[in-house]
């Protein structure tokens, strides 16, 4: 991968190495990195951008989850790893001892139980190297993740975009063109939901469909009587979705066994908590507006 994280800024990334290139003029050549992204993301059924308003709510659970979800019906999905200086996608699908090869197609994505991911986190020395680059340099190398990664041929490509509303989230979205929708992440508290809703207001200034709003860490169930504790109130997503209207797509309780299946990278596809009830629901709320979107 090019540029190298020692570098300091993109116009000195490229100093010695792009200048020897083969491929240099190609590189250079907007026109010929636009067909190059075209043709491999036209192999791509749909790409949906998972957004929140703020960090910590649950948007790279819900990623892997909902990946998780598509895979067990059968969908072939990837998950693209927007957030280069904090990726934690490789951790959550328990697959960061993984290293990507080139191949003769380009860059091969990891594997995790047939969910194909490329993250940031799997080109890293060691797992608690920082990513210090700044913006031109991120874009450059998430470029790269769209341009030279060879998905091959999915059903759904996953975009877990940094977290708010800056102009780094919402470059990455305009980086993939043809973004078919976008799903906003948000927990119950007021200040999740303000953000989500700017969150929302971004992906609408930008005509990208949005698929719906997600509220999650809703309720927690008592592992020990089964009643449900409102620990941070519930339906203030829904609310905000009515308000804005947007869908709602659903909401995941706070569940103790989120952390720990995510610790040992295992998902939620084939247990039988509330949360994987919730992540199916939502699945099918998702192809079904899909399907809708399409039919118009
Ligand atoms: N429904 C849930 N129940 C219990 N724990 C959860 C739930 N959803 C997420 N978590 C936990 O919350 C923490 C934050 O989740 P996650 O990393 O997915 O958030 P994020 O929004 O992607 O964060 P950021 O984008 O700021 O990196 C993780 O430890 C995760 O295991």
């Amino acid at each position: 991968m090019n540029p190298s994280p020692s570098n300091k800024n993109s116009n000195d990334s490229c100093d010695g190495v792009c200048s020897s290139c083969a491929e240099k003029e190609k590189c250079d050549d907007p026109k010929a990195q636009q067909n190059k992204i075209n043709d491999r993301l036209s192999r791509i059924g749909y790409k949906i951008a998972i957004a929140s308003g703020k960090g910590g709510v649950g948007k790279s659970t819900v990623t892997v989850n909902l990946a998780a979800a598509l895979r067990s019906l059968g969908y072939k999905v990837g998950i693209l790893d927007g957030d280069i200086t904090g990726p934690d996608i490789p951790k959550l699908l328990g697959i960061e001892d993984q290293k990507l090869v080139a191949g003769p197609s380009g860059l091969e994505p990891a594997d995790a139980g047939g969910i194909k991911a490329i993250s940031m986190a799997l080109l890293l020395k060691s797992r608690d190297s920082p990513v210090v680059w700044r913006g031109p340099m991120k874009m450059a190398a998430l470029k790269q993740f769209i341009e030279e990664v060879n998905w091959g041929e999915l059903d759904f490509l996953l975009v877990d975009l940094p977290p708010g509303t800056s102009d780094e989230p919402i470059s990455i979205a305009q980086l993939i063109p043809g973004l078919d929708g976008a799903i906003v992440v948000t927990t119950p508290q007021e200040v999740a939901l303000l953000d989500s809703r700017k969150a929302v207001n971004m992906f609408l200034m930008m005509n990208v469909p949005m698929l719906g709003i997600v509220e999650n860490m809703s309720g927690l169930i008592c592992p020990h009587c089964g009643q449900r504790i409102e620990v941070f109130k519930t339906g203030g997503g829904e609310e905000a979705a009515r308000e804005l209207g947007v869908p709602f797509l659903g909401a995941i309780p706070l569940d103790t066994e989120i952390g720990s299946l995510g610790d040992m990278g295992k998902t939620f596809a084939n247990s039988k908590t509330a949360a994987a009830k919730a992540f199916e629901e939502i699945v099918k709320s998702i192809l079904d507006r899909l399907e809708a979107q399409q039919a118009k």
